[in-house]
Order: C-alpha cells, then sequence, then structure tokens
C-alpha cells in the first residue's frame, strides 16, 4: 500500500512554482497576484481563505483578500467581482463558496471574467474543460490528476467510481477521468445520494473518488482489494481531546480502508493540500496568458 502524500506533493509543487516566480522576478516582470473574496465568518471556510494566502506568501505572490460582512447583498458582491475583473493588478481571484443565501451563487459565477476564474468555475470553462480545450480545471480536480500522475497511478481502462455530484468536484472529476490521455481512459460511474445499493457499484471499482462530505462512509467492505481510494471528504467532527475541539475526518474508513487498497490519499494531507498547490498552478497560468 502506497500512501498518496498530498503535504510531500504539493510542496514539490509550491517550489516549481516558486522557481518560476524567481525567473519572473529576475526578468524584472510583475509577479501573479491572486485574490479571494471570503463572504460571512464561516470557521472553516476562513481557514482555507488563510491558507491560500499563506500559500501565496510561501511561493512569492502577491495576494489580497477581500473580507465581506454575511449581510452581504448580491448587487455588492457582483459590484466587487466587477472591480477585480477590470484591476489590471489581479492576475486571478476566487469567491469562497458557499455564499449566503440571499447571494445566487449561479450569477456570481457567472460574473467572474472567465480569463481571471482560476477556480473554473464559469461556465465558459467548465465547458472547455469537458471538451478538452484548454482552461483553469478546479483546483480540487486538478490535484487530484496531479497526484494521479506523480504516483505513476494506472487510470487506462479502469473502472472509476466517483462518489458525490457537486459542481466543485464530483461532476468534474467524472468528466476529467473520462477523458482521453492520462490521467484519463478510465470507465466512469457517477454516484450520488440517489444511487441505490452503491456498495455493489463500489466494490467493482478499481479507482474511487469519494466527495460526499459524511466521515468513515466508504468501508472495506465497500472496497475490493488494491483499489485506488481518493478522499476528498473534509469534515469537522468535534473532539473534546483535541487542541482545537475538532479533528478533520475524511469519507473513507482509513484504518481498514488502507489495509485493502494499493494506493490511499490521508485526510488531512491529502487531497487538501494539492487543491490550495493547484489554485497556485491556475493562477501562475493566469498570469503568464495575461502577459501574452
Ligand atoms: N471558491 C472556492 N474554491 C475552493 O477551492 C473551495 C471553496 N470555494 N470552498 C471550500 C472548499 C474546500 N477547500 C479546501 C482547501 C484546502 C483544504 C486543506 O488544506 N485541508 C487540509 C486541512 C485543513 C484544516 O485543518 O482544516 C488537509 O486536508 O490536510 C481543504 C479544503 C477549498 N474549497
Amino acid at each position: 500500500m502506497t500512501i498518496l502524500d498530498g503535504k510531500k506533493v504539493s510542496n514539490d509543487i509550491k517550489n516549481e512554482i516558486t522557481a518560476e516566480v524567481d525567473k519572473m522576478k529576475a526578468r524584472g516582470e510583475k509577479v501573479p497576484h491572486l485574490a479571494a473574496i471570503i463572504v460571512g465568518n464561516d470557521g472553516a471556510s476562513l481557514t482555507y481563505v488563510g491558507s491560500k494566502v499563506k500559500a501565496c506568501e510561501r511561493v512569492g505572490f502577491e495576494s489580497t483578500l477581500v473580507k465581506m460582512p454575511d449581510t452581504t447583498s448580491e448587487l455588492e458582491l457582483l459590484k466587487k467581482i466587477k472591480e477585480l475583473n477590470e484591476d489590471d493588478n489581479i492576475d486571478g481571484f476566487i469567491v469562497q463558496l458557499p455564499l449566503p443565501p440571499q447571494i445566487d451563487t449561479q450569477k456570481v459565477l457567472l460574473t467572474v471574467d472567465p480569463s481571471k476564474d482560476v477556480d473554473g468555475f464559469h461556465p465558459e470553462n467548465f465547458g472547455k474543460m469537458a471538451l478538452d480545450m484548454s482552461t483553469f480545471i478546479p483546483a480540487t480536480p486538478f490535484g487530484i490528476l496531479e497526484l494521479l500522475q506523480r504516483y505513476d497511478v494506472d487510470t487506462k481502462g479502469k473502472h472509476t467510481v466517483v462518489i458525490g455530484r457537486s459542481h466543485i468536484v464530483g461532476r468534474p472529476m467524472s468528466i476529467l477521468m473520462s477523458r482521453k490521455g492520462w490521467p484519463g481512459n478510465s470507465t466512469v460511474t457517477l454516484t450520488h445520494s440517489n444511487t441505490k445499493n452503491i456498495a455493489q457499484i463500489t466494490t467493482q471499482a478499481d479507482i474511487i473518488i469519494s466527495a460526499l462530505g459524511v466521515p468513515n462512509f466508504l468501508k472495506a467492505e465497500m472496497v475490493k482489494d488494491d483499489a485506488v481510494i481518493i478522499d476528498v471528504g473534509i469534515t469537522r467532527v468535534e473532539d473534546a481531546n483535541h487542541p482545537k475541539g475538532y479533528v478533520i475526518t475524511g469519507d473513507v474508513d482509513f484504518e481498514n480502508v488502507s489495509k485493502k487498497a494499493s494506493f490511499i490519499t490521508p485526510v488531512p494531507g491529502g487531497v487538501g493540500p494539492m487543491t490550495i498547490a493547484m489554485l497556485l498552478k491556475n493562477t501562475l497560468l493566469a498570469r503568464e496568458q495575461r502577459r501574452a
């Protein structure tokens, strides 16, 4: 069994990005600048956005964090987005999800300039992804592809079962794994909350990508020997014995499933850090495209 070490690989990627930034500096060019908008005070969201800002500092990017109160109206948020669209200093930006209920997420995603949409959530970019055109691939799926690639995991002709059909992980992941090339060329089954007898499907899987958000959902009995297990779940479970008062828990019963798996991602330290590294990568690409 091999652990797909997202912490290590994301560090390698950050080092590669730092080297690119150093070259930009040496040429006297402007370094990439990522902005993030966060609306409200959700603890987990604030943590993730904080990690993104810290990661920018680490690789030598500039970053801007725009904090808006949870009472922000849709119009105010759209106005802010248009400002960032027009700000020539900003190469890419993200609007942290989820948004408060008074704001229509679809409208927000449509307002982001596709050339600055480093999350890859705009329908133009999502469509390009589905059609194999070059674009920003959403950071979490991009991170999973990168992990599979760097550990030389064979995906060709394999049965990949994706659990969860979210717009930011499950749905794009199902498309990417079925695309031509590598990592891809898989036969994909996309399962979700209406799927019947899911264990019957997961036990047929060579590769399982679980993006459900239900702690310890995937048990050893649901997995065949030598399967590749990608755990995208990140749920905070209260734990008084832990200094933070919670532990981060994945969708996979790691202790038991890891005994059967050929490759498996841990939580934390798997897909999460890769997401941040690939957001940086997309921002670097955005800068390079704007310069070109
Ligand atoms: N517009 C937008 N883009 C996103 O990419 C986006 C988003 N909204 N909303 C929320 C989700 C979630 N997400 C994570 C990023 C890093 C970790 C991460 O670094 N996790 C650490 C643990 C972090 C912790 O201690 O909480 C790990 O797995 O090792 C997790 C989750 C990005 N998301």
